[in-house]
């Protein structure tokens, strides 16, 4: 069995990578390179760089090496970035991964997973948010990924397509042996820019609204760890592969951490009082998001390994001070 894991070079492909690779299978990765890097792959995992929208490149790829299951990881992750430029992903998320799923079809690949995100359900009424709540989100990025999830439901009706997707809450942490970690400079997640902040490598954090109608007024996230998370598709995988019908799962572990919680455990794990802004809320930024989980637990057997605000907190550190000495070494 190989798997095509499109955008593999990025943060969460990479460790999709490692694991399918630690579980000992076939890798083939399909990345641009917008936003991943090629040194990132697992050395074992073969890398062809282009488009996951070129059909032609897509079937070559899948017919060579014998691809019988595809991790669809490639697209944009911006929120505000997509309300800016709308049609751009719409463009990346849907009209390629469109192109991805009719190549799926053409060639025959069996077995689908697709990267979705708890943004489909927008400004959720209930917390724990569970898989049957409502859709309605509130961003071009996550109606383009829900246009996907769409398309994947409707294909596999009509065709023999079996998939998972699986909606992210906010991924975090670094691969606990230090092989990969969230790399990207231009990177916005809170754990990642905090951690950034403790190691003098940004002046200070802003805390983007204090008036939320939550314990502290600060957001509440459902913090899941890369590396469960990339167990969690071995086991889509495994579930797919034993006969197991379309399914969509939350990953997430359940439990919510504000803001500021967040930012005394990257103070308490690091040792550095770094300063802390109050700022106005972010546009579009959903008070509460935390996962009602126990659907994938419940039908893939998946048991969280690293569920620990500290250890997430202490990987991503761990990582970003790796990335702090390689630019040293670069120099
Ligand atoms: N990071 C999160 O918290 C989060 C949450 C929910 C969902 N997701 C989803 O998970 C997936 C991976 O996110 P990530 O955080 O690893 O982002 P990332 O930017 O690190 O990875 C995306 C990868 O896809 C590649 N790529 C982008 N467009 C491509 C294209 N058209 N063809 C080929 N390669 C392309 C990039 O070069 C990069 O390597 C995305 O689909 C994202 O929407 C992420
Ligand atoms: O410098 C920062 C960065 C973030 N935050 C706050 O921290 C919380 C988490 O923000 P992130 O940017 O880390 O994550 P999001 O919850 O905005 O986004 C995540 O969930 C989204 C779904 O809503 C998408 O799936 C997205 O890809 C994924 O990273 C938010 O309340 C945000 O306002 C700050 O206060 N300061």
């Amino acid at each position: 069995m190989t798997v095509l894991v499109t955008g593999g070079a990025g943060y969460i492909g990479s460790h999709m990578v490692l694991a399918l690779r630690d579980a000992g299978r076939e890798v083939v990765v399909l990345d641009n390179l917008s936003t991943g890097f090629r040194w990132a792959v697992h050395p074992e995992a073969a890398v062809v760089e282009g488009d996951c929208g070129d059909e032609a490149l897509l079937g070559k790829v899948i017919r060579e090496h014998g691809v019988d299951a595809i991790v669809h990881f490639a697209g944009s992750i911006v929120v505000p970035d997509s309300v800016a430029d709308p049609l751009g992903y719409y463009l990346n998320n849907t009209v390629r991964s469109r192109a991805l799923i009719a190549a799926a079809v053409a060639n025959g690949v069996p077995r689908f997973l697709f990267s979705s995100t708890a943004a489909v359900y927008g400004d959720a009424k209930e917390s724990p948010i569970v898989e049957t709540a409502p859709l309605d989100p509130v961003s071009p990025y996550g109606t383009s990924k829900l246009m996907t999830e769409m398309m994947l439901r409707d294909t596999a009706r009509a065709h023999p397509l079996k998939y998972v997707a699986l909606r992210y809450f906010n991924v975090a942490g670094a691969d606990p042996a230090g092989r990969s970690g969230q790399s990207s400079p231009r990177a916005t997640h809170l754990i990642k820019v905090a951690t950034q902040a403790a190691l003098g490598e940004r002046t200070h954090l802003d805390v983007f609204g204090t008036d939320y109608p939550t314990p502290d007024g600060t957001c509440l996230r459902d913090y899941i760890h890369v590396s469960d998370l990339a167990r969690a598709h071995v086991l889509a995988l495994d579930h797919l592969a034993a006969g197991g019908e379309s399914a969509v799962f939350n990953c997430g572990y359940g439990r919510g951490y504000s803001v500021l919680e967040v930012i005394e455990a990257v103070k308490r794990v690091s040792g550095v009082d770094f300063p802390v802004n109050h700022a106005p809320r972010r546009a579009g930024d959903p008070a509460a998001l935390v996962a009602g989980a126990g659907r994938i637990r419940e039908t893939l057997g998946w048991k969280p390994e690293l569920d620990d605000l500290d250890t997430i907190v202490a990987h991503a550190l761990a990582w970003e001070r790796n990335l702090a000495a390689r630019r040293q070494a670069a120099e």
